[in-house]
C-alpha cells in the first residue's frame, strides 16, 4: 500500500508518528498544502506562512536525505489531495490531529468525507495532550501525563520514496502576499537549540524574568512559535525538561524549570477548550455575557489601541513592541487585552483577530480561551483588570521599555489618554459584577466549570459561591489559577 503523509502543524522529523508509519509502506510521499482558506482567514498574517515555509525548507532536506520527497502545493485540501491521487495513487493518508479554527475543522470534515468516498484510509495521530471526543475533564491531567511520559516515536532509517517531481514550492511573492516582518530562526534545529539553551541555563531566571517585557524576551523559552508549528513535539519538550529537573545539581535552575513545566500543561489545557467547544472562537463561553459589549464597539478607540497611541505609555509600548517583533510576554498580552476589554469596553473578537495576526505563535485554542479569560467572558475566572500604570511601575520602573518603544513620550507629540481610566473602570466593574451576581450567571458558571474547568487543579466551582468583591474573588482563586496570572 502507498502512503501519503499530510504535514500540517507538525513540521519536524523527531517524534513524528505519521512519518514513522509511512516508512512501513511500499511507497511514501509527504505533502504540505498551502490552503487558500488559511490565507483568507482573518487571523492569518504573512509572517505565519513565511515561518511555515522556512520550516519546510529545512524539513524537505531532512526527509530527502532519508529518501522521502516532500511536495508543497497550493489549493483547497480536497482538490489537492484528489489531484495528487491521480499522479500517485496512495491508499493511506497519514496526519496529526489538528485543533484549529472553524475553517480547518470544516476542511477536516470535507477531507474525511472525500477519503470515505475514495476508499482512502485516513489515520490521524494525536501530537499534544488534547483528547478528541472527550466526554468530560475528569482525569484529563493524568491522560496528559500518560501521553507525554510515553516514549518518543522511534524514527525509521529511510523510506521507499515515491517517484514524483518536487518543484520549488510557492513563496510569499508568488502568492501575491507582502513580505513578512523579520522572523526568529525557524525549523527543528532552531527549536532544539532554543530548548537546549533554555534547559542548560538560560531558564535559570525564568520565574523572575517572566513578567517584565524587559527581561522576558531572554528569560522565557521563546518556544511558542515552534510548538504552534510543531517543529518540536510537546512530548520532547516535556521529557527534556523533566530530565533536566531530575538530574541538574543546580536547584535554582530546577525550581525555575518546574514553573516552566507547569505551563506546558496549560498549553494543552487551553487547546482542549477549543477542541471541546469550537464555538468559543466566535461566541462567549458564558452566554449571559452576550450583548454586553457587542453594540458598544468604538472603532476609533480600537484603532488607537492597534496603533499604540492610546496615551497610556505601557500599553502603547507593548503594542508597538509586539508589532515589531511578533512576540510579547504573557503578562503584557493579558494587560493589552484587559485594557481593550475594560478600559475601552471593546468586545474581544476584533482585538483577538488583530492580536492573532501579530503573534507569530498564534495558537487558536490558547488564544481564544485567553482572549475571553482576560475579557471576563468565561463566567468562571476571576476578573483581572490590569492597571497599565501599576504594570509600568512594577515591570519597567526606570521607563526603559517605554522610552525604547515610545520615544515621543513626555513630549507634546504624545497623545493624551483616550479614556478617563477611573470612570471607565468603575463602569466596567459595575456592569460585570452586576451581571455575575445574577442567578443565570451563577448557574451558567457551574456548567462552564463542569465542561472546561481544570478539576485536577482544584478550581472551586465559581458559580457555587458568587464572589462579592474583587478582593474576595482573588482570594478564592485556586493557587494554580493565580499562578497562571503571574
Ligand atoms: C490574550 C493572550 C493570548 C495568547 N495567545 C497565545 C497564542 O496564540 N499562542 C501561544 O502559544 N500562547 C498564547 N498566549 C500564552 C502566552 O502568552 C504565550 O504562550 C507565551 O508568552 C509564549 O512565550 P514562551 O514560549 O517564551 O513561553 P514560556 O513562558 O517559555 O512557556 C512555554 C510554553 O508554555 C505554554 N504557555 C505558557 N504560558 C501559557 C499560558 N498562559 N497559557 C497557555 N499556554 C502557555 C506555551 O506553549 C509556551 O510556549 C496568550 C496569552 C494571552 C494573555
Amino acid at each position: 500500500m502507498s502512503a501519503l503523509v499530510w504535514l500540517k502543524r507538525d513540521l519536524r522529523w523527531r517524534d513524528h508518528a505519521p512519518l514513522a508509519t509511512a516508512a512501513l509502506h511500499e511507497q511514501a510521499l509527504a505533502l504540505y498544502i498551502v490552503e487558500p482558506e488559511w490565507l483568507a482567514s482573518p487571523g492569518f498574517d504573512p509572517q505565519h506562512l513565511a515561518f511555515a515555509l522556512a520550516c519546510l525548507a529545512e524539513l524537505r532536506a531532512t526527509l530527502a536525505a532519508r529518501g522521502l520527497p516532500l511536495l508543497v502545493r497550493v489549493g483547497p485540501a480536497v482538490d489537492v489531495l484528489a489531484q495528487l491521487r491521480r499522479e500517485y495513487p496512495y491508499r493511506h493518508l497519514l496526519s496529526h490531529e489538528e485543533t484549529g479554527e472553524g475553517w480547518s475543522y470544516a476542511r477536516d470534515r470535507a477531507v474525511a468525507a472525500w477519503c470515505r468516498a475514495q476508499g482512502v484510509l485516513w489515520t490521524e495521530s494525536p501530537q499534544t495532550g488534547v483528547v478528541r471526543r472527550l466526554r468530560d475533564r475528569k482525569g484529563w491531567a493524568a491522560r496528559w501525563h500518560a501521553r507525554m511520559d510515553a516514549p518518543e516515536v522511534a524514527m525509521p532509517e529511510g523510506f521507499a520514496g515515491a517517484r514524483v517531481d518536487t518543484p520549488d514550492g510557492p513563496t510569499l511573492a508568488s502568492l501575491g502576499l507582502p513580505p513578512a516582518r523579520p522572523l526568529p530562526a525557524a525549523g527543528e534545529r532552531a527549536a532544539l537549540d532554543l530548548l537546549d539553551g533554555f534547559l542548560a541555563g538560560r531558564g535559570r531566571v525564568y520565574r523572575r524574568a517572566l513578567s517584565s517585557p524587559l527581561s522576558a524576551a531572554e528569560g522565557c523559552s521563546r518556544l511558542s512559535p515552534h510548538l504552534a508549528f510543531g517543529t518540536v513535539s510537546m512530548r520532547h519538550v516535556h521529557q527534556a525538561t523533566e530530565a533536566t529537573i531530575a538530574n541538574t545539581p543546580d536547584r535554582t535552575l530546577a525550581h525555575a524549570l518546574r514553573g516552566f513545566a507547569g505551563r506546558l500543561r496549560w498549553h494543552c489545557h487551553f487547546m482542549q477548550k477549543l477542541e471541546d467547544e469550537p464555538a468559543i472562537e466566535h461566541r462567549n463561553f458564558a452566554r449571559v455575557c452576550d450583548g454586553l459589549r457587542e453594540d458598544a464597539f468604538d472603532r476609533e478607540r480600537f484603532e488607537a489601541w492597534c496603533e499604540g497611541r492610546t496615551g497610556f505609555p505601557m500599553v502603547d509600548a507593548c503594542m508597538r513592541s509586539l508589532r515589531a517583533t511578533g512576540w510579547l510576554n504573557f503578562r503584557m498580552r493579558a494587560m493589552l487585552v484587559s485594557f481593550a476589554a475594560y478600559h475601552l469596553w471593546l468586545h474581544w473578537r476584533e482585538p483577538g483577530l488583530f492580536l492573532a495576526r501579530q503573534f507569530l505563535d498564534y495558537e487558536p485554542g490558547i488564544h481564544w480561551s485567553q482572549m475571553q479569560m482576560q475579557s471576563g467572558t468565561t463566567g468562571i475566572n476571576t476578573l483581572r483588570i490590569y492597571s497599565p500604570t501599576k504594570q509600568a511601575m512594577d515591570h519597567d520602573p526606570e521607563g526603559v521599555f517605554i522610552r525604547r518603544w515610545v520615544p515621543e513620550f513626555g513630549t507634546p507629540a504624545y497623545p493624551r489618554p483616550i479614556v478617563d481610566e477611573r470612570a471607565a473602570l468603575r463602569l466596567a466593574r459595575e456592569r460585570l459584577y452586576a451581571l455575575r451576581a445574577t442567578p443565570e450567571a451563577r448557574a451558567e458558571a457551574d456548567a462552564v466549570q463542569q465542561r472546561h474547568g481544570s478539576r485536577k487543579a482544584g478550581l472551586p466551582p465559581s458559580g457555587a459561591r458568587a464572589p462579592r468583591t474583587r478582593r474576595r474573588a482573588e482570594a478564592e482563586a485556586s493557587p494554580l489559577q493565580q499562578e497562571l496570572f503571574r
